[in-house]
């Protein structure tokens, strides 16, 4: 379970260009629970995701995750539960870099149990068993440069990677923002997979009010950085197109 309790964060504190980002935001996520964070810009939604992940700091509050005060970790220490992907496909991966050098360094960078097994003839195995449940035929181009792939390929292989190493919670970034609808569709359906073999604990950002509507087991809106709707499974199954986008319309 993921704790969020009264956190606060405000940018240029004391100063004439301060801006309360998130605003004494309390929320409890169970384990294996996929929510989606809807707003418009400048809601929070980014910030909260860098609180949890320890990119940014609260001032006030704390974040518990199964139990275990983490808001004071460094982001560095808190990647070995929590990782991110970001909207941006080529974030993440070094382009000039094959898939399997990819793979081999972020194995490396998030397990240090790589690092006594090796990552030897087995690794590269499992790398291709893991890329072949894609079914986009990548299994056959391990040795090829991660830049010379689309940015939906390049998604799906990140999300992959991301989860190698045994996480218990995933941030969603935008994650297709950069994406055509058709690669969209395709990232969303893998990460979807992902987070259910994996029994991942999801939170995913995006503007697109399909995506908030048919992925996720929770919605959250925000709103001038406090959560002003919270939807659980039941409640956002009832939803349609229509209500969600009724809420960005102030005028
Ligand atoms: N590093 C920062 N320094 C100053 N202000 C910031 C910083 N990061 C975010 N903010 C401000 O905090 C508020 C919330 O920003 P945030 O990026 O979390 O919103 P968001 O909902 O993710 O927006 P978007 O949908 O545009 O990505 C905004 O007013 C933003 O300008």
């Amino acid at each position: 379970m993921l704790q969020l309790q009264h956190i606060t964060k405000t940018f240029n504190a004391g100063k004439a260009t301060a801006v309360v980002a998130v605003d004494d935001v309390s929320v409890q996520l169970e384990a294996g629970s996929y929510t989606v964070i809807i707003g418009a810009n400048g809601s929070g939604k980014s910030t909260l995701l860098n609180l949890i992940a320890g990119n940014t700091y609260a001032d006030k509050g704390r974040i518990l995750l199964r139990g275990r005060e983490i808001h004071r970790l460094p982001d560095y220490q808190r990647s070995a539960w929590i990782a991110r992907v970001f909207q941006n496909p080529l974030m993440g991966t070094a382009a000039s870099l094959s898939i399997l050098d990819n793979f081999r360094m972020a194995a490396l960078r998030q397990s240090p149990k790589w690092m006594r097994i090796g990552v030897d003839a087995a690794f590269s195995d499992a790398v291709r068993d893991r890329i072949a449940t894609l079914g986009m035929g990548l299994e056959h181009k391990l040795l090829q440069p991660m830049g010379t792939l689309s940015g939906g390929q390049r998604q799906a292989l990140t999300l992959l990677m991301t989860v190698m190493a045994g996480l218990d919670v995933l941030l969603l970034d935008e994650p297709t923002a950069a994406l055509d609808p058709r690669s969209a569709r395709e990232v969303m359906e893998i990460a979807d997979r992902i987070i259910c073999e994996n029994g991942l604990m999801a939170l995913l950002v995006t503007h697109n009010v399909h995506e908030a509507l048919r992925y996720g087991t929770r919605l959250i809106q925000m709103e001038g950085g406090k959560i002003k709707r919270n939807y659980d499974r039941q409640a956002k199954s009832a939803l349609n197109h229509a209500e969600v986008v009724s809420w960005f319309d102030y005028y």
